[in-house]
């Protein structure tokens, strides 16, 4: 029999922190050695983070994407854990320091740990690849709860990238992220991004793909934070023990 996965949540306190943890807890596949709060929080089942760096295999992020970006940077100088970081809303630096913290550990990142959403992603990609941009209009729309606080989602943000590869671009040198006062016409060619914030929406996302006479949406509905929790249980399991290197829900679902 194999020892269990080692593994530690930062931002065990949050909506999603407290999704994952009594699945891990549950799955003789981990031990849960502790959660992980902001710098210097103690707690009922919280553990230091440079105890849990030290201690851990694998360490699941669900925090920010500032904070992600710094626990990344932790971990690559401490030579290990691996790290499965879900948390999104991140600046292009923040980006940066997680790819280089990837050439000293394995790190997971996806904004999205369903199984349906990256199915969609390949759908989106055809679907553009095939609506030639003169013509077909490309729109992403995103509901989530109303304590979110990035925007848009980081889903949203892959079904962009997903639908700019589609279309042979990159999605920086098209993307629109919202509208307001006189924005003279659509240019074509632009990916636009709609953003709603609302009561207890788990996560709602659509792309629009409009002719001016007919319109193709694809679309995914999150009904329960359980599934992206197993999803990430799923990520965690893959990446214990993998060579350092940036890997995606893809490499789980889709191994090559
Ligand atoms: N990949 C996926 O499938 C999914 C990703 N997400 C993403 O996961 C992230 C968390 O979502 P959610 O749980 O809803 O958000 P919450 O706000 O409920 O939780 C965030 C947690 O992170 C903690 N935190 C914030 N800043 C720091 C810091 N500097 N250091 C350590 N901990 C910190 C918070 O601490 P405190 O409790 O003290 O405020 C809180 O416990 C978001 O980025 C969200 O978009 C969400 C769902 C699915
Ligand atoms: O904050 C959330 O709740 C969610 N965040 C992720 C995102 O930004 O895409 C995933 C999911 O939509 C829920």
């Amino acid at each position: 029999m194999t020892s269990p996965i080692k593994i530690a949540v930062a931002g065990a306190n949050g909506r999603m922190g407290r999704a994952v943890l009594p699945l891990l807890a549950a799955d003789p596949a981990f031990a849960v050695i502790g959660g992980i709060g902001r710098p210097g929080s103690i707690g009922e089942g919280l553990i230091d983070r440079s105890d849990a760096i030290a201690t851990a295999d694998v360490i699941l992020d669900f925090t920010t994407g500032r904070a992600a970006a710094e626990l990344a940077g932790l971990c690559a100088s401490a030579g290990g854990p691996a790290l499965v970081i879900g948390a999104t809303g991140f600046e292009p630096d923040e980006l940066e320091r997680i790819m280089e913290a990837a050439r000293t550990i394995p790190i997971l990142r996806s904004g999205n740990f369903s199984i349906g959403l990256n199915m969609l992603l390949g759908l989106v990609a055809q679907a553009a690849r095939a609506l030639p941009a003169q013509g077909w209009d490309i729109e992403i729309l995103e509901a989530h709860h109303n304590r979110k606080i990035d925007a848009p989602s980081g889903t949203a943000l892959m079904l962009g990238e997903a639908a700019a590869e589609g279309r042979g671009v990159s999605l920086a040198s098209v993307e629109r992220r919202g509208r307001d006062g006189i924005t003279g016409e659509r240019p074509p060619g632009e990916i636009g991004f709609a953003v709603l914030r609302a009561g207890g929406l788990v996560g709602e996302h659509s792309v629009l793909f409009a002719a001016a006479e007919e319109v193709v949406t694809l679309s995914h509905s999150a009904l329960d934070r359980d599934m992206f929790a197993r999803g990430a249980l799923a990520a965690a399991r893959w990446v214990a023990g993998r060579a350092p290197g940036e890997y995606s829900m893809q490499d789980v679902l889709n191994p090559a």
